[in-house]
């Protein structure tokens, strides 16, 4: 039926875009070719396993994908590891290979496992076994979609089945069914239309029976297909059959990549003659035809029936109807100007590195957006409760603690940019900290580094403590440091800083996150200094990254936020339930602020960071300089790590003159540079870390850790560079004039370094003004 938004297309045209668009997600020809018939199967069919998946991202090759192994074969039976390759191809593989085991010996099952991306329609393979005269059984197991009888937790996947039985009569008969109360992309349908779903068919993610497409798809579940016990034992019976037994992961599978697939055929002749059999098959479904029907009911229908007979009336008129939104969409990807997401959530597969770089997807957003009129910026939901759809279902928003479709909007905006599978925005980078520290209980021990921000300095000496926890500081340049103070089975969190604040040490995250893995501990990386424009630490394997939005994000020094970009559904879902219990989210006026700097990060972070290569160039050749601590320096100790993993050495540096003197003069003298704690704003800003932004660290604590009260930090804004440079030189003569050339007094003794030697550790001179009182 045409519906509102629909519009006919022709088929060859959907064929055509179908497959370019396939092509585009980087499929070779021949491959795309399977996968857009698989795709036209269920679209023709209005089946929900169509071309939706194109721009809902689930039509996408891993990067990591290999050939797929058989590792063990019989005459009736393979077993093959699928190594990532794409669930539609593999799934060709697999009834291709058991339909010639059938023909041969009588039966072929085939499971594959190590998948992890959709397989289509089942029917489709189903169908084909049983047009060779065989009976088909499809299964494929999915990742945590569904809630078992009695919970309101998603545990089994949407576990579809597909059986296909030859007939005497022409076209087989196909079964093809989810275990769920509706597919799951018939969700994303609704979704997508803004349309809400029955109620009875899922729950929010605080397990509140909802009819938001929305709730149920972010962090919620779906119940089964009769709600009760039945369902929830064939939910079991099919995970086991079609995930267990090929080798998939039982639990953690969204975030273990490993899905199993089983596909049977047999041959109906091993129990008697085919001929016999189909007829029998004929007689049965002649005979559920001819029951008598329910009243209203015109016409009693086998499974399959109505679907087939679309397909045959669709295919007769060339033409089939799709949503407006759905084509245009086809057609951009067709075109490969962007897959226009409809979805975002961490179920979907994401197409993997859009073909459009940072700074432009930044600037086009692919909002999940429903707004009616089509804004341009984001429209913002003021509000802190949303009217209800009745007294028992809140819906998608019931409270804004608990969500706001402006911080969704941010939340996967941050999801996509980082690569998460989701994003968390809390009320500062410290929220997003503490957060993170909820995930430890009482005896756990956590690691973290020596060279840290104050207030996570203040958060682990002084907050973590009072929940139980052990902290060990050491090192994080040293990975043999780290893994030394690793304590196997206690040690819950490796908390990484790179370049650190406000040293600009440069931590190896790649080897130091696997250690944590290894270890068992959750690693998280503050990665405020270079925002995902320039590192993104999930890539390199770290299970959480914290951005303190504050800084680039907001970029105007008018916003505190912070994020947490989180890998894995499991551990988003612990995020997701302390963001809401504990109540320390994002505003909705934050989040939009979030949203328009997002905007314009990659531009600003690009002239601050060369501006920020010209100031340290110019600290390194002055003579009042002992030492500059700038990634971007080629001589900078951790410059070549840092070239591994991020783009840049980022805008934020530091120096020590050897005279606290001398140091608090250049910040006070400065024109354009603010004295102002924080950095990444449009502003350069100037300060001593150990009498502002690290002041709450110990004076003891902060000498043994070798930060100099000297230190003076940094941020570049996008004012000319020339201006800065003048105004810094100015500054540093009224020091120099003030304390001589090595920074102190006339006829004081002080060392000077220079040139590429200032970028080596010199230990700091005794402080000339009393530190500040450390802050509580
Ligand atoms: N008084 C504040 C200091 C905030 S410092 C902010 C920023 N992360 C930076 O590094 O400059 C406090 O005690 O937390």
């Amino acid at each position: 039926m045409v519906q509102n938004d629909d519009v006919e297309v022709k088929l060859s045209e959907l064929k055509d875009l179908t497959l370019r668009a396939v092509c585009n997600c980087g499929f070779e020809t021949d491959q795309a070719a399977i996968i857009a018939e698989v795709l036209l199967w269920a679209q023709v069919r209005s089946n929900s396993q169509g071309v939706i998946k194109i721009p809902a991202g689930a039509v996408a090759k891993a990067s990591d994908a290999g050939q797929p192994v058989v590792e063990s074969d019989s005459p009736i039976s393979a077993h093959i590891n699928g190594h990532k390759q794409y669930g539609m191809l593999m799934m060709q593989l697999a009834t291709t290979h058991a339909i010639s085991k059938a023909s041969a010996g009588g039966i072929g099952i085939i499971g594959f496992y190590n998948t992890a991306s959709s397989t289509g329609a089942l029917g489709y393979f189903a169908e084909q076994i049983a047009n060779k005269d065989l009976i088909g059984i499809v299964l494929a197991q999915s990742p945590e979609a569904v809630a078992p009888q009695g919970s309101t937790e998603a545990v089994f996947g949407t576990n579809p089945i597909a059986v296909g039985v030859p007939t005497a009569s022409g076209a087989p008969l196909i079964i093809d069914l989810a275990t769920s109360a509706v597919a799951w992309y018939d969700l994303v349908e609704a979704q997508a239309a803004g349309k809400p779903v029955d109620a009875n068919v899922g729950y929010n993610s605080s397990g509140r029976p909802t009819t938001s497409p929305s709730a149920i798809l972010e962090g919620g579940a779906l119940q089964t297909f009769d709600r009760g016990s039945k369902g929830s034992a064939l939910s079991l019976l099919f995970e086991l059959l079609g995930g267990a037994w090929p080798g998939g992961a039982v639990t953690g599978k969204l975030a273990s990549g490993n899905w199993g697939n089983l596909v049977v055929a047999i041959q109906p002749g091993v129990l008697g003659g085919v001929d016999a059999f189909k007829q029998r098959v004929s007689e049965l479904c002649a005979r559920v035809k001819s029951a008598r029907p329910a009243p209203g009911v015109p016409e009693v229908l086998l499974p399959g029936e109505r679907s087939s007979r679309l397909a045959a009336q669709r295919t007769a008129a060339g033409s089939v109807p799709i949503s407006n939104r759905l084509l245009s969409q086809l057609r951009k990807a067709a075109d490969a100007l962007g897959t226009g997401q409809v979805v975002q959530q961490s179920d979907v597969q994401r197409q993997p590195g859009s073909e459009l770089s940072l700074a432009t997807r930044l600037t086009h957003p692919e909002f999940w957006n429903d707004d009616p009129y089509n804004a341009t910026a984001p429209p913002m939901y003021q509000t802190s409760t949303f009217r209800q759809l009745s007294a028992v279902d809140c819906g998608p928003y019931d409270y804004t603690r608990s969500g706001n479709p402006t911080r969704t909007q941010l939340e996967r905006q941050m999801a996509e940019i980082e690569g998460a599978d989701r994003a968390f925005a809390f009320a500062s980078g410290m929220a997003a900290l503490s957060a993170v520290l909820r995930l430890c209980v009482a005896g756990d021990h956590v690691v973290a580094g020596d060279d840290l921000y104050g207030g996570t300095s203040r958060l682990l000496e002084q907050v973590a403590p009072t929940l139980g926890l052990t902290v060990s500081n050491v090192d994080t340049t040293n990975i043999a440091a780290v893994k030394a103070a690793i304590v196997p089975g206690k040690t819950k969190l490796v908390m990484l800083e790179s370049p650190t604040n406000p040293r600009m040490q440069i931590c190896d995250i790649k080897p130091l996150c696997a250690l944590a893995r290894e270890a068992g501990a959750t690693s998280v990386v503050d990665n405020s200094i270079l925002a995902p424009t320039f590192q993104q630490p999930l890539a390199l394997g770290a299970d959480i990254c914290m951005t303190s939005a504050t800084k680039f994000i907001g970029g105007h020094a008018d916003l505190t936020a912070g994020i947490l970009a989180v890998k894995g559904a499991a551990l988003a879902q612990r995020i997701a339930f302390v963001q809401n219990a504990e109540g320390a989210f994002l505003a909705p006026f934050e989040c939009w602020l979030a949203l328009r700097g997002l905007q314009t990060m990659a531009l600003r972070m690009e002239r601050q960071a060369t501006t920020a290569g010209l100031l340290a160039e110019f600290l390194v050749a002055h003579p009042l300089v002992r030492k500059v601590n700038f990634p971007g320096l080629p001589g900078h100790p951790g410059h070549d790590i840092n070239v591994r993993q991020a783009t840049s050495g980022g805008s934020l540096l530091s120096f020590e003159t050897g005279s606290v003197e001398a140091s608090r003069i250049i910040v006070e003298q400065t024109k354009l540079f603010k004295v102002t704690v924080s950095f990444g704003s449009v502003s350069s800003l100037i300060s001593l870390p150990c009498y502002m932004s690290h002041a709450s660290i110990p004076a003891a604590l902060r000498a043994s850790r070798g930060l100099p009260d000297d230190l003076v930090r940094i941020s570049a804004g996008i004012e000319d560079p020339k201006d800065l440079l003048a105004d810094l030189r100015q500054a540093m003569q009224k020091a120099v004039h003030a304390t001589g050339e090595n920074g102190h007094a006339p006829g004081a003794v002080g060392a000077q370094g220079t040139g590429p030697a200032k970028q080596q550790a010199v230990p700091s001179t005794a402080a000339v003004l009393a530190p500040a009182a450390a802050l509580p």
